[in-house]
């Protein structure tokens, strides 16, 4: 599927992370970019011929699973270090750098997971300059670096590894054992800034800015003359998404915001209020509530329901094709393009990442048909939540747009848990109304990511109301913290608020007569149940 995201291989100052199979390696470009220098990750499949051809300013080679001395592990070949680009590995990167270049790499035996204090060494500073002599920072190793290749000065130790940091000044070529890139190691960024400011000579002038910039040329490339519509769900990151496009290629852009039926309560009023209003954007608007309750009646499997509701959309944006045609009084002309608001974490959990593994297929990437006949454009798919929040305020859409709390768009269909139904919706549809009535009424929208309430729809539990005897379902309340989606705590609300919610809900919603809270973080649950 082709994708605005690749970009020009001659784009300047670009650091290229290379995954080999890490945890971390989106996160690491997310660094760089946070220190104000473009980034993105690039598979280690690449070839060091490759690598150079796309004339990166510096590259980043990521941790890893694999150990160096094993046959068959990723090597790096030595040419990516004689072409004169300054290079930072980290973990299985500085290892494999270490064992590319003539150093010793060993299992020592003495694991590292975790917590670690990395105590410098020798003169030179390097890396570490403004670092503590003794740091804390997060290691995750079982092999270690025993000898420096030749030229490279030893900057840090650790018990589990002799040498935990190395540079070579002159050829510009660094490593550390630890994760700079989590926010466990306190001066992580601090790492990587000297890595791209001192040893790469790079400046810090990225800007969520450039994004608009790179993303509107390359929209129009992609796009040319031909029409295209938006998904538009009324979360920020199709409205982002649509607000790029539509700087990019305006006339030619409908956006198409589909009722599924699994919306909440005053959803489709509100994007059809907000949105339009906002942008000024062509909206139309599907209503495609039998369609989708059809596709689901008998499904109880979460990745089936998943499946079912991505092939769906896809099957309602074809149909609104031509209606949106119609609109435009086009004669035999097809829509080719269909715009998602796709982010870094959608894709991830799909399965999608270098090596990563499906966690849940999101609609828009893992749940797409194959079969579809759109072309796709994802002008935010290497990016995180906050950066898309960012660019959304540098386009100049509203607070009430930017700030709001994600939704997925499979919507309440994967908070049922059990088969959907129009009565079941009904029913989840009026406790989260309440739930989220009383948390904006709380003051606290702001302060969690999401709460989403989840509705045990083949459970049932006895209660007594009013004398009597019920039989009805539990709801969960799902309030959670978050930065970016990829991990999660569970919001700690207050007692009262709690309090009032379960209050009206068992009162409000007679099917429903207890209210419980997840206090799991993600990992190990994940955000959605399902
Ligand atoms: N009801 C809908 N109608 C049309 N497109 C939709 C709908 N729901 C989701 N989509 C498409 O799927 C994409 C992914 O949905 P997702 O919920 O991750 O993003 P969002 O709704 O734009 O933002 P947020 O994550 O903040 O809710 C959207 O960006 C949009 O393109
Ligand atoms: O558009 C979407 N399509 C999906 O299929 C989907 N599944 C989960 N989510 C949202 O993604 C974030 C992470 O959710 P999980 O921790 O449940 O994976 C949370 O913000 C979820 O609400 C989805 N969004
Ligand atoms: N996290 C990593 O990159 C691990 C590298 C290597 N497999 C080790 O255990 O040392
Ligand atoms: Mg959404």
């Amino acid at each position: 599927m082709e994708s605005v995201t690749e970009r020009p291989e001659t784009a300047a100052q670009t650091v290229l992370v290379v995954d080999y199979g890490a945890q971390y390696a989106q996160l690491i470009a997310r660094r760089v970019r946070e220190a104000r220098v473009y980034s993105e990750v690039v598979p280690h499949t690449l070839s060091a011929a490759e690598i150079i051809a796309r004339r990166p300013a510096a590259v980043i080679l990521s941790g890893g699973p694999s150990s160096v001395y094993e046959p068959g592990a990723p090597a790096v070949e030595s040419e990516l270090f004689d072409a004169g680009i300054p290079v930072l590995g980290i973990c299985y990167g500085f290892q494999a750098m270490a064992h590319a270049l003539g150093g010793e790499v060993a299992r020592t035996g003495d694991r590292e997971y975790g917590k670690t204090d990395v105590t410098a060494e020798g003169p030179v500073r390097s890396l570490l300059e403004g670092t503590d002599d003794v740091q804390t920072t997060w290691m995750s190793h079982s092999d270690a670096v025993r000898t420096a290749p030749a030229g490279f000065d030893v900057l840090a130790s650790s018990d589990g590894a002799p040498v935990a940091a190395f540079a070579d000044a002159r050829r510009r070529l660094f490593g550390v054992q630890w994760h700079p890139e989590v926010k466990h190691s306190p001066q992580g960024q601090r790492i990587i800034e000297n890595f791209l400011y001192d040893g790469a000579g790079l400046s810090p002038e990225w800007t969520t800015g450039n994004i608009v910039e790179e993303q509107v040329a390359a929209i129009r490339a992609q796009v040319g003359e031909a029409r295209v519509i938006c998904g538009l769900s009324g979360g920020v990151d199709s409205a982002v998404a649509a607000a790029l496009v539509q700087r990019a290629v305006g006339e030619q852009l409908t956006c198409v915001f589909i009722d599924h039926g699994l919306l909440r309560h005053g959803e489709a009023e509100q994007v059809e209020r907000d949105f339009v209003a906002a942008t000024g954007a062509k909206l139309h608007v599907a209503d495609e509530r039998g369609r989708f309750l059809t596709a689901l009646a008998g499904i109880t499997d979460p990745e089936e329901k998943r499946k079912a509701i991505g092939r769906e959309f896809i099957r309602a944006f074809e149909a609104a094709e031509h209606a949106v045609l119609d609109q435009a009084a086009a004669e035999g002309a097809r829509v080719e393009f269909l715009v998602q608001g796709t982010l870094y974490p959608d894709v991830v959990e799909s399965g999608g990442g270098e090596g990563a593994s499906n966690i849940k297929s999101h609609h828009n990437v893992g749940g797409l048909p194959e079969d579809m006949e759109f072309k796709l454009v994802e002008p935010l798919r290497s990016l995180f939540k906050d950066e898309v929040r960012a660019v959304g305020a540098e386009l100049g859409l509203p607070q009430e747009i930017v700030g709001r709390q994600p939704f997925p768009g499979p919507g309440l269909g994967i908070r049922i848990i059990g088969e959907v139904t129009e009565h079941r919706l009904d029913i989840l549809r009026r406790a989260d109304a309440i739930a989220r009535e009383e948390l904006t009424a709380a003051g606290l929208d702001g302060e969690v990511w999401q709460m989403p309430v989840v509705l045990l729809a083949d459970v049932h539990s006895v209660g007594v109301q009013g004398d009597g005897r019920t039989y009805g379902h539990p709801v969960v309340l799902r309030p959670v913290s978050s930065e970016d989606a990829m991990t999660a705590d569970w919001s700690r609300l207050p007692y009262d608020l709690l309090g009032r919610i379960s209050t009206r809900i068992t009162n409000e919603v007679e099917e429903i007569n207890r209210v419980t809270l997840d206090v799991t973080s993600k990992p190990p649950g994940t955000i959605e149940w399902e």
